[in-house]
């Protein structure tokens, strides 16, 4: 028999550990002792703190989209009101509205100000200040309702709702799909660009480059934003034909028809297009599996010069400070639209070193738990 590595030692010390730390946490006395001594009962208030928010967790969430549907936090936009003004205007009773209200004051989306009125609360305002935030928490309706089972997903029994909104995620030839069937997804995209742009541009490394190309573009909410920012820079987009034509008319109509090329094709099949020294993929590798992943990439490396880069801007998997956003929430919601997942910035550098690309790195954004990203050259 081989001699037990460095690696197998520590692993079988991790399994005791973690058989005894387990036990004890498990036993109902330990629980009782350690909630009755004074030094351990913060920690035994905290942690049933934090496995009751787990176990609220959707209650919570519904709280914050019942706000949403009702406009709370823009009726409350230009200060506080009393309960009985907000009732009238989101035709709750008196009753229901202060329950709602009251709720959402512990979640910090409101805040008690005075009798029986209410002002935002610090997520509230913050949630004031990303655009397309509503929007985005008003479409987990559909994410809700495919996890109303979530074995049934686990097991890839479900037919999902959000797989017939991610239109492109079906097993149809993608750029054959109608402009009715990207419109709302395309909009969704465009409305949380704000916050995704901001950050990209904030890591990008755009000084010295001559032209961006923008892989799954969408309606071009993103090279928008770049076109403010970098004055100088080409720019090219690329993606589905009937999102490339809204990308085009939005171009058009924003006065940016001859600064932006616009191509359209599926990048699983479809070349891209040659001429840009920088290739930007935001939010699109976690939606897809493997082989498109490695399909995309060396279609990017081919489109690329000598010198060239590309950039992968997306949420990742093991975020610092927010674990649970990759693995729990991409990782369902990606379940759920049928395809892809979420991936660490060492697996996206491996994928990206297997499809010919140098020196893939982790560039540091702003807010990794908006999004991380990882550059590499051609
Ligand atoms: C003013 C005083 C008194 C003190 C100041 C103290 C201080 C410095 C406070 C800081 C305040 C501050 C700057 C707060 C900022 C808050 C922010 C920026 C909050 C942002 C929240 C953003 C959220 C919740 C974003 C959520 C995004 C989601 C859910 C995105 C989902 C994306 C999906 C589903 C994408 C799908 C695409 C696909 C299919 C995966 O490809
Ligand atoms: C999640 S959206 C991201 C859009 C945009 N980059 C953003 O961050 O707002 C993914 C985009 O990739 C495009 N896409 C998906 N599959 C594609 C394919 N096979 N070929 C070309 N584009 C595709 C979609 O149409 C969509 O616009």
């Amino acid at each position: 028999m081989k001699d037990p590595t460095p690696r197998d030692r520590s692993s079988a010390w991790r399994e005791r550990w973690l058989a005894l730390r387990n036990g004890v946490l498990a036993s109902p006395r330990f629980q009782r002792l350690a909630a009755a001594f004074p030094l351990t009962r913060p920690i035994a208030r905290a942690r049933t703190r934090a496995l009751f928010d787990i176990v609220a967790g959707f209650v919570y969430s519904q709280i914050l989209f019942a706000c949403v549907q009702l406009k709370v936090f823009d009726l409350l936009a230009d200060g506080p009101l009393s309960v009985a003004a907000l009732a009238a205007r989101t035709g709750l009773s008196e009753d229901a509205a202060r329950r709602l209200l009251a709720a959402a004051a512990t979640l910090d989306l409101t805040e008690p100000c005075g009798d029986d009125r209410f002002a935002l609360g610090r997520h509230g305002a913050a949630l004031r200040g990303n655009a397309g935030l509503p929007d985005m928490i008003a479409h987990h309706a559909l994410f809700y309702r495919d996890l109303a089972d979530p074995v049934a997903l686990l097991r890839g029994e479900a037919d999902t709702e959000l797989g017939r909104f991610w239109a492109y995620a079906g097993r149809g030839a993608s750029a054959a799909l109608p402009p009715e069937a990207v419109a709302s997804y395309s909009r969704l995209m465009a409305a949380t660009q704000g916050f995704v742009a901001d950050e990209v541009l904030a890591a990008a490394p755009l000084a010295g480059r001559r032209c961006l190309l923008d892989v799954g573009g969408g309606e071009g909410a993103f090279l928008s934003a770049v076109a403010a920012r970098h004055p100088g820079l080409s720019l090219m987009l690329f993606d589905l034909p009937a999102v490339a034509e809204r990308a085009r008319q939005n171009f058009s109509a924003a006065g940016l028809g001859n600064r932006v090329t616009v191509h359209s094709g599926d990048f699983r099949i479809d070349p891209l297009p040659t001429g840009a020294d920088i290739v930007s993929l935001v939010r699109i590798l976690h939606d897809h599996d493997e082989d498109t992943v490695r399909t995309l990439l060396a279609a990017v490396r081919r489109a690329l010069p000598p010198g060239g880069r590309v950039m992968v801007a997306e949420p990742m998997s093991g975020a610092p400070g927010a674990a649970p956003l990759g693995e729990a929430y991409f990782g369902f919601y990606l379940l759920a639209m049928g395809r892809g997942r979420p991936r660490t910035p060492g697996v996206l550098c491996g994928l990206l070193t297997a499809a010919g690309f140098h020196r893939p790195r982790l560039v540091t954004t702003r807010n990794p738990v908006i999004l991380q990203m990882v550059i590499a050259n051609a």
